[in-house]
């Protein structure tokens, strides 16, 4: 069975939680608990092939953005902001630009396949402060994949979003193989000391 690891970043409101949380039970909830962090956990069978798919979701990330821990730990990224708040975009900006000074280096491909950017509460578009257009660029110039969407409202469009990271995640996982330095044994210990957080299965 493959493992997956994601992480949902972003700046504090974004709709990190509404977003995983609607994509694990298909329903939006209007209001998470904003002060656990959580790795949340999920089998899903993906064009066939059994994956063990774990999602962690920090707790408010304002200001952090060092992702030391993440960077070590997550597969895949999910970059989320709020088109209704241009400071949520700017900290999207700072988080994809962290992301690809470290890996740049290390593998590109990967960094290529494996990032998304997402401009959520679409539904808000009467207040945007965002542009469709400055989301597509900005994920052009990081070379990761990027869509709008509502949490809110819709259901398929974030599923579609979560498949196409675990896709994109699981061809490129010959190349990470290389980069992994050992066994499950090991990460399951790297990630205990780095995270301690709480586990959720869906
Ligand atoms: N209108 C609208 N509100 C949303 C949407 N997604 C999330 N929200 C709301 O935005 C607020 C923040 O959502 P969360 O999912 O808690 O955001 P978060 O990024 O996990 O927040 P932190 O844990 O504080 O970092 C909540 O009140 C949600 O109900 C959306 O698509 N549309």
């Amino acid at each position: 069975m493959a493992e997956v690891k994601l992480a949902v970043l972003g700046g504090g409101g974004a709709g990190k939680s509404a977003l995983t949380v609607r994509f694990l039970t298909r329903r939006f909830i209007g209001e998470y608990a904003s002060n656990a962090e959580c790795i949340y956990t999920k089998h899903l069978c993906l064009d066939g092939r059994q994956i063990h798919l774990e999602i962690y979701d920090p707790c408010s990330q304002r200001g952090k953005l060092s992702l030391t821990d993440e960077l070590h730990w997550a597969d895949g990224f999910i970059i989320v902001y709020d088109i209704s708040d241009r400071a949520s975009f700017a900290f999207a900006k700072a988080l994809l630009y962290r992301i690809r000074e470290s890996q740049l280096g290390a593998c590109k491909k990967m960094v290529e396949s494996a990032v998304f950017l997402v401009g959520n509460k679409q539904d808000l578009c009467h207040m945007r402060e965002v542009g469709w257009d400055e989301g597509q660029k900005l994920a052009m110039d990081n070379k990761c994949q990027f869509c709008e969407l509502s949490a809110a409202e819709h259901y398929q469009e974030v599923v579609a979003m979560f498949m196409k990271v675990l896709r994109n995640v699981t061809s490129s996982f010959k190349v990470k193989e290389k980069r992994r330095p050992s066994g499950s044994k090991s990460m399951a210990k790297l990630i205990n000391n780095m995270f301690g957080k709480r586990r959720k299965s869906v």
